[in-house]
């Protein structure tokens, strides 16, 4: 099934009116922080949310389990009856009785799952479940028709049984060690699908003995449904807080690595009063009836949620009437064999897009794994040691926090390219352990992300802690100056790789943004005032800058002006942020960066 303009279309228009999900969940990282009805941030424990206290109030849970919080009784009314009816409260108790399972580390797609076996069960019979669907790919005919709930796919012969495996691997790299993950994703399936079973059954106060597959192939077809069909739901940071599964108006829209639309989140219960017209229908939808035979539905038909994260479909190309309209399931920086092998990891599909299918390949797909002119040819050896270098470094920052440690590390790397002493290519006696790499390279621009954040964690961290000491100030104000430095690196070699590939769109939308307030918090940063008030000692430094001016000033007007450029080129950063971010957000998010700039009056 894929999805289709029904007339020609403009690039940074809205292709769906914001959808309300079937079912949504917050990951287990975010119940804690998060309301688990609108996804608002919570108050910190000091001040405890609206946790359900006592057993006669309604919307209370038994718990010695992670549960959801409340931001107010309307958001617990609102959520608790489904949590409670859907089975989820038991779920915590069945996988603390398997702590090896891999869904201890974070147990969503379950919540998910169960969440939809209850409201699926509600559904209309001609939508719950359809062995011979009408308007399957031509591809998936070859194999019989699709699994289908609702209209959404479930995948589930593929996932357990391998039937689209053979075709896959033809087309891919992706097979070698595949029967390892074939084996790993089927038991993580039906151990997952059992355990959904017994929370359902204990639910309903049922027998939970579930030993045989055919007592529990209803909770896979959920399951492997949910791993086909769910999105990530992140905040305005860009991390993840949730998942949540949308009606087939968003859920047939397929993967492309050039798309021409991208998606974006409304949270919130407030619903708009104009709605936008749903301007994509189903490819297979002519020729097949009305949208029930195909299960097309819209969020009108089921019973409505009433609330969850709402997601809006926009346009970043010009779209043709009739064109497939497509997003990115995936980060679409990465090279193609990385994206290949994290849609099949995730998704267990063969990418069929223009993109990866290009002979020869796409320009960015060749920059982004381009090696410095020094090294124009090395080994996959020595790319894959360099990798696991840079893994190493920014995995160590995220556990141990020492963001000094990891800027050293990551810039030696991209600086000298130098790979452990010990690491020696198989058969080659003296390699020269040296790897320099260009700086589009896919490696690069993690690299300029991680020490961006890190300068600026850092910077962050020496302002609080040493607030008085005047070396450590000006030791936290160079490390803002790096890190805005990075992030204008980074905007920058994107922008390049967008001139070539237009669906990077929202990558620099993201780049330009940051890039531009981190140039305004550091053009408003108290700490220009121990700079200005520099001792004898740190005239070397001043020096750089004052060296490079032509105009006749004292060194403290230079600095000055100085700031007013750095404050200058932040606003050009997010005004130039803006004008993508309202391509793929809409005229909101220009708004937001104007409402920025026109607080940047007053500072001007
Ligand atoms: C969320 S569904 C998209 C709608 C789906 N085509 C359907 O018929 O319901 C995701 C599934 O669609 C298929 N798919 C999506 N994009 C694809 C692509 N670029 N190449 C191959 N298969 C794709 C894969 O089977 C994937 O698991």
């Amino acid at each position: 099934m894929e999805m289709r303009a029904i007339e020609d279309i403009a690039i940074g228009q809205d292709l769906t009116p914001p959808l309300r999900p079937l079912a949504f969940v917050l990951r287990d990282s975010a119940l804690s922080s998060h309301c688990s009805a609108c996804l608002s941030t919570l108050p910190p424990p000091e001040f405890p949310p609206f946790a359900p206290a006592f057993p006669q109030n309604p919307y209370h849970v038994p718990i010695d389990t992670p549960s959801p919080l409340y931001c107010s009784p309307s958001c617990s009314s609102l959520d608790s009856p489904l949590h409670l009816s859907s089975g989820e409260p038991h779920l915590h108790s069945l996988l603390l009785q398997s702590p090896t399972s891999t869904w201890n580390d974070d147990s969503s797609d379950l919540r998910l799952s169960l969440r939809l076996v209850h409201i699926f069960g509600k559904l209309p019979q001609h939508y719950r479940f359809s062995p011979k669907f009408p308007g399957s790919m031509s591809s998936d005919q070859k194999n019989g028709a699709l699994e289908r709930i609702a209209g959404l796919m479930t995948n589930r012969e593929n996932l357990l049984f391998g039937e689209n495996r053979n075709h896959q691997f033809q087309c891919s790299d992706e097979g070698d060690n595949s029967d390892e993950n074939d084996e790993n994703i089927l038991e993580r399936i039906r151990e997952g699908a059992k355990v959904i079973a017994k929370a359902r059954r204990m639910c309903l106060d049922e027998n939970v003995n579930v030993e045989k597959q055919d007592e529990f192939v209803l909770e896979e077809m959920v399951l492997c449904l949910v791993l086909t069909n769910a999105v990530e739901v992140q905040d305005k940071s860009g991390c993840c807080i949730g998942v949540a599964v949308y009606v087939t108006a968003f859920s047939w829209i397929n993967h492309s690595c050039s798309p021409n639309a991208c998606y974006s989140f409304l949270m919130g219960l407030e619903d708009n009063v104009e709605l936008p017209a749903l301007r994509i229908t189903p490819a297979a939808k002519s020729g097949c009836g009305n949208g029930y035979d195909n299960g097309f539905i819209m969020e009108g038909d089921v019973e409505k949620n009433g609330y969850g994260p709402r997601i809006i479909v926009r346009s970043i190309k010009a779209v043709n009437k009739g064109e497939e309209v497509t997003i990115a399931y995936t980060d679409l920086l990465q090279p193609k064999e990385m994206r290949r092998a994290e849609l099949w990891s995730k998704y267990w599909f063969s990418c069929r897009c223009k993109r990866c299918g290009a002979m020869p390949e796409a320009y960015v797909d060749n920059a982004v794994q381009a090696l410095s002119a020094a090294n124009p040819e090395s080994s996959d050896y020595k790319i894959e040691k360099l990798m696991q270098s840079f893994d190493n470094a920014v995995t160590d920052y995220l556990s141990s926090g020492d963001p000094i440690w990891c800027c050293k590390n990551l810039e030696n790397l991209l600086t000298h390219g130098h790979l452990n002493n010990k690491t020696r290519e198989p058969n080659e006696a003296k390699s020269p352990q040296k790897l320099k790499l260009h700086p589009y390279h896919y490696l690069s621009l993690n690299a300029y992300t991680a020490l961006s954040s890190a300068y600026k964690v850092h910077a962050s961290d020496l302002s609080v802690l040493n607030s008085d000491i005047e070396t450590q100030k000006l030791e936290a104000f160079k490390m803002y100056k790096t890190s805005a430095a990075y992030s204008l690196l980074l905007a920058g070699a994107a922008h390049h790789l967008f001139t070539f590939e237009s669906s990077l769109v929202t990558t620099v939308a993201n780049f330009w943004m940051n890039a531009g307030e981190s140039m305004l918090n550091l053009s408003r940063s108290f700490l220009w005032a121990s700079f200005l008030n520099l001792s004898p000692t740190h005239l070397e430094f001043l020096s750089v800058s004052t060296q490079k001016c032509n105009c006749r000033c004292l060194g403290e007007e230079c600095d000055e002006q100085v700031r007013m450029y750095i404050f200058l080129l932040s606003i050009h950063c997010l005004r130039y942020g803006a004008l993508f971010s309202s391509i793929c957000y809409g005229l909101s998010a220009e708004m937001n960066c104007y409402t920025t700039l026109g607080f940047l009056k007053e500072f001007a």
